[in-house]
């Protein structure tokens, strides 16, 4: 049976500069007008909803959305800001404000490996609809046909090796017949811990700095998806 391939996006398929210099400042932007337009609908509400509550109960939409933006600024990766964000790209890619970019390794290897029957699925932060959307508009066309499992932080977070078991169950694999692909070494530990097989994707554009020796922890490293052997 041939490995399931699951792979990260930011740093793996796609520039780690792209999520943090286009899609999240393009959420941090809209964030308030979208809030003003769609604070009612109630797909939404329950995110805003559930951001309030974990900060103490009684908060303005005005106060939800600074949090929301200083969360972007850190990086959280929260479920609730993740499922804004995406409902927030939506706009963007629809009006074509942007595409996606996928490394052309990664997008014609993943094209390859679906093409000879390999397996593939998405495990990324960003909501699995934001992931969707990215694969839908990348700059090498619309690539959302070549996976067939999408995995967000719903499973869990990316650094516990639980999030894998769960993954592993869903897929009805074995840990041992996925193989995870990630630019995080904190991620492949967890996955490794789970039983996965791990390969490090450990790009120049995205580190200035090669991970070799002690900073790979182990995990198989390649500079491009076309070393990868799964
Ligand atoms: C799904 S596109 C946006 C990516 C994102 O929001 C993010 O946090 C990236 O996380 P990843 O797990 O892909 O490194
Ligand atoms: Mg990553």
């Amino acid at each position: 049976m041939k490995p399931l391939i699951l792979t990260d996006i930011e740093g793996t398929t796609s520039s780690i500069s792209f999520v943090r210099d286009v899609l999240f400042p393009y959420a941090r932007r809209a964030l308030p007008g979208f809030v003003r337009q769609h604070g009612r609908d109630p797909h939404v509400r329950r995110w805003l909803d559930q951001v309030a509550t974990e900060n103490g109960g009684v908060c303005s939409d005005d106060m939800i959305v600074e949090m929301l933006q200083g969360w972007i600024d850190q990086d959280r990766k929260h479920t609730a800001l993740k499922a804004l964000q995406g409902l927030v790209w939506e706009a963007g890619y629809e009006n074509a404000d942007f595409t996606a970019p996928v490394y052309p390794d990664a997008a014609k290897q993943l094209r390859a490996w679906h093409a000879a029957g390999f397996p593939l699925a998405v495990y990324s932060s960003g909501s699995v609809p934001a992931q969707k959307l990215l694969f839908g508009h990348t700059d090498a066309g619309d690539m959302t046909g070549v996976f067939e499992g999408w995995f967000d932080t719903a499973v869990g977070h990316k650094r516990d090796a639980e999030s894998y078991r769960r993954i592993a169950a869903e897929v009805q694999r074995a840990p041992g017949d996925i193989v995870f692909l990630s630019d995080v070494v904190e991620e492949l530990d967890a996955a490794r811990d789970a039983g996965l097989r791990t390969v490090l994707v450990d790009r120049r554009e995205d580190y200035d700095t090669p991970r070799t020796g002690d900073a790979t922890n182990g995990h198989q490293r390649v500079d491009s998806f076309a070393d990868i052997t799964p």
